[in-house]
């Protein structure tokens, strides 16, 4: 019998090959320290769709990193294996198998994962597989947005709502969570007092401007400590001038310098686990967008590199 096409019921069209920064795929290595896993899923999305396609636009954004990274002095391909494990084929019509879906896949690596998504609602299963793995996590999160909403058209599992789960969930380590990159209108005052109360402590965008990154960087780490740390990078905590390709733009966010240099300045953390989230390509030019979250993935792998080896 001939092998035909890929189902297309089983594994959706938007989930194909291709590797990020031209690595290995990870069935062609033996082993890998860190994995670079999408997730093409934007069903949880409350205004523009299409980070379906992030992870493809990321790898396509990639293809021109070099191995090595003169910024953090280190060659993270050469220290360690990292190798893309393709993408997760998740549900488009059930969030909730989705998210099932997403924990279960990840919970079969033994690497460390950098996650490209996809909407926000899938950070939800993937800090539930790397607490399973690693206890209480410090969460590190750049986003224009809080994402610990309560729900959106009654729904709880959406990318507007990933943080305040895993806070319900007993995931995140309360004295060490931080939101970076915030700005814009909220729905009311007391969107900030929840968000204090389930304690999350907020750097602004303009904050980052004010201060600079040296000093933001120095003040998260010291909140951080040693603790096992996730961080957690929506795209839209960038200007939408650094990256027009996403769902819900807001004005008056940071550069792609800030927040490389920022992530930078974490050289030396506990880092667990990555994601790269709200890349929609349909919105991008001239791939600002992937080619900037390609280079946070790059430096996010880094910060493995010269984090402590498991
Ligand atoms: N981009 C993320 N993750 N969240 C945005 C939620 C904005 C809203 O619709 O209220
Ligand atoms: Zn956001
Ligand atoms: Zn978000």
């Amino acid at each position: 019998m001939s092998q035909g096409p890929v189902d297309a019921s089983q594994v959706p069209r938007f989930a194909g090959p291709d590797t990020y920064a031209r690595l290995p795929r990870l069935d062609q290595v033996e082993r890998a320290d860190v994995a670079i896993v999408g997730v093409p899923f934007d069903s949880g999305v409350s205004y523009r769709p299409g980070a379906r396609f992030g992870p493809a636009a990321v790898r396509q954004g990639s293809k021109l990193i070099r191995p090595y990274n003169p910024a953090l002095d280190v060659s993270p391909f050469a220290d360690l294996q990292v190798a893309d494990a393709g993408d997760i084929a998740c549900n488009p019509f059930d969030i909730d198998r989705a998210i099932d879906t997403i924990e279960q896949a990840v919970g079969g690596f033994d690497a460390k994962l950098v996650t490209i998504g996809g909407d926000h609602t899938i950070a939800l299963p993937l800090l539930r597989d790397v607490h399973r793995k690693h206890g209480p996590l410090a969460l590190l999160h750049f986003d224009a947005h809080l994402d610990t909403w309560d729900s959106y058209f009654g729904a709880e599992y959406t990318h507007g709502t990933p943080f305040r789960r895993a806070v319900e969930e007993g995931i995140l380590d309360a004295e060490a969570l931080s939101h970076v990159g915030i700005r814009g209108p909220l729905y009311g005052k007391a969107d900030l007092a929840e968000d204090r109360r389930l304690g999350f402590g907020i750097v602004t965008s303009a904050d980052v401007m004010r201060r600079g990154p040296d000093e933001v960087a120095d003040a998260l780490r010291q909140r951080i400590g040693d603790r096992p740390l996730y961080i957690s990078v929506d795209i839209d905590a960038l200007d939408p001038a650094h990256a027009p390709g996403t769902g819900t733009p807001e004005a008056g966010g940071l550069t792609s310098r800030e927040l490389l240099e920022i992530l930078r300045g974490l050289s030396g953390c506990n880092l667990v686990g990555a994601d790269v989230v709200e890349v929609a390509p349909a919105y991008d030019h001239a791939e600002i967008t992937s080619v900037a979250a390609a280079h946070v993935a790059y430096d996010l792998i880094s910060l493995f590199a010269l984090g402590k080896r498991t």
